[in-house]
């Protein structure tokens, strides 16, 4: 995904590739989705959860840097991003002279990704995973009391096999996100999978980054 501000567009056919234009005033989200054709015996079972998370916890975001932070183990264990997910094979990496971007790996093959881009200007952190799972409440809920982002955005993708898939129809229940408050949610139906987005801000500023224009 990226965010391109003050480009406008509409959604487009859902035809592969298929590009869904999501308007979250000021900014416009665009989502690329290329779909390889299911063969008849494909069994539907795939689920894909991404928070994108902006305006970090400025504290957490100087152990991404090389001068406050000795080695890449040391912030992904005091971060909390070693704890997040038990029994992952972690691959990670902090750049000169900052950000960091990690890979996590369960034995089955699923995986969880951060990368975290943490100047203070424009911080910004994607988490994705793979792990499906029939609630992600609790999941959400700690990454985001790791980087305390000021927005987020929660995107949702599962096909008809996920355990996940269902949560598009009841929408998930983030009523205990008490710090902030749902500003957008939109749902679109692609041919074998559903996308559910959800859009959150702190419940505490009413405006977005400070180089944004008003709404
Ligand atoms: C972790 S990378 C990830 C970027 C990627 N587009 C993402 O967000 O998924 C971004 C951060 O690393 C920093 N960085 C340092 N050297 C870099 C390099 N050679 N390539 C990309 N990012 C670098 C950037 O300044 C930024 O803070």
């Amino acid at each position: 995904m990226c965010s391109i501000p003050g480009r406008t567009s509409s959604a487009q056919s859902c035809s592969m590739p298929y590009i869904r234009t999501l308007k979250l005033r000021p900014r416009i989200w665009m989502t690329f989705l290329v779909m390889a054709p299911l063969m008849p015996w494909a069994v539907l079972t795939e689920t894909v959860v991404q928070l994108l998370m902006q305006d970090l916890d400025p504290e957490k975001m100087k152990l991404f840097s090389r001068d406050n932070c000795a080695s890449v183990e040391i912030a992904t264990k005091k971060s909390g991003i070693a704890d997040l997910i038990p029994g992952t094979m972690i691959d990670d990496y902090l750049f000169d002279p900052c950000g960091y971007s990690m890979n996590g790996l369960l034995r089955n093959g699923q995986y969880f990704t951060i990368h975290i881009t943490p100047e203070p200007q424009f911080s910004y952190c994607s988490f994705e995973t793979n792990i499906p799972k029939e609630s992600y409440h609790s999941l959400i809920m700690k990454v985001l009391d790791i980087f305390k982002p000021k927005k987020f955005l929660v995107t949702l993708f599962a096909n008809e096999g996920s355990v996940a898939n269902v949560k598009h129809i009841e929408c998930e229940d983030f009523s205990a996100l008490t710090n902030y408050r749902q500003v957008d949610h939109q749902f679109c139906q692609l041919k074998n999978y559903n996308l559910t987005y959800t859009m959150f801000k702190s419940a505490a500023t009413n405006t977005w980054l400070a180089s944004d224009p008003p709404h």
